[in-house]
């Protein structure tokens, strides 16, 4: 695979394939939305335009990064949404990296939102769909965020078809700026197993597919179904038909 790996700022328009990466936390936090029983993950512009869908569809549960804060119902931790049960509901995610890193190339024919936790499914599905080139968003730090780094490499590798040892790469994430952070109290809203849970590879057999959908950028799981990891997808959801 030509795999390309860009800072949201280094991009330079949309490409073909992008491959949008936040380990911690932002869609390590979307996967267990799904594995919690959301029907939908709506990819916030703003803080503004997240309070604004949530007022105009109450029913809808607004997240954002840092600490809680007046209006929204969760924060960015995989950790405390984990409890949530999100059955049926429509989440709104608004983040420092990884929402702004997958609204930057939301003109992509082709837009995975990845982390750890679903590294083999989106392999899985670039492999499917015959990519044989693609951009990763390393979405931390400007690019250089060592956790996002290794997880698009690792994906990148599988997505190949490179039998790959994830100890190296897992180990690089754990000992990533982000992971000490995250440890040390210096990030907010953060539970004391986000940095276990992000590092969970393959917990969940789903891709994470982000595309327009009425003037919204919306991310749906999408199962790999030769995949058997921790958890299921248990209602049938699919992936959304390809667009290229
Ligand atoms: O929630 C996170 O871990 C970060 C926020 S920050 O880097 O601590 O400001 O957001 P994410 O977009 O998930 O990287
Ligand atoms: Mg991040």
């Amino acid at each position: 695979m030509d795999a390309r790996f860009l800072g949201i700022g280094e991009l330079g328009g949309s490409p073909a394939v992008a491959v949008v990466v936040d380990v911690m936390r932002a869609f390590t936090v979307a996967a267990w939305a799904f594995g919690q029983g959301a029907e939908k993950v709506v990819l916030a512009e703003s803080l503004d335009e997240a309070l604004a869908l949530k007022a105009r569809h109450p029913d809808w549960v607004a997240l954002k990064d840092g600490p809680p804060a007046v209006g929204f119902d969760a924060v960015n931790s995989p950790g405390l949404l984990r409890s949530v049960d999100l059955g049926g509901r429509t989440v709104v995610q608004k983040t420092t990296a990884g929402t702004v890193g997958a609204l930057a190339v939301k003109e992509a024919s082709l837009v995975l939102c990845a982390s750890f936790v679903v590294a083999e499914a989106t392999a899985q599905l670039l492999r499917a769909r015959g990519c044989d080139s693609a951009t990763f968003v390393v979405t931390g730090e400007g690019g250089r965020a060592e956790e996002d780094l290794a997880c698009g490499q690792y994906i990148a590798r599988r997505a190949a078809g490179v039998r790959t040892d994830a100890a190296e790469f897992l180990r690089r994430a754990a000992e990533s700026r982000a992971a000490a952070e995250l440890a040390e109290g210096v990030r907010q809203g953060v539970h004391p197993e986000d940095v276990a849970l992000c590092l969970e590879l393959d917990r969940f057999p789903f891709a994470m597919v982000a595309a327009p959908e009425d003037s919204l950028l919306v991310l749906r799981p999408c199962a790999v179904p030769s995949l058997v990891t921790g958890q299921q997808l248990t209602d049938g959801r699919t992936c959304p038909p390809r667009t290229e």
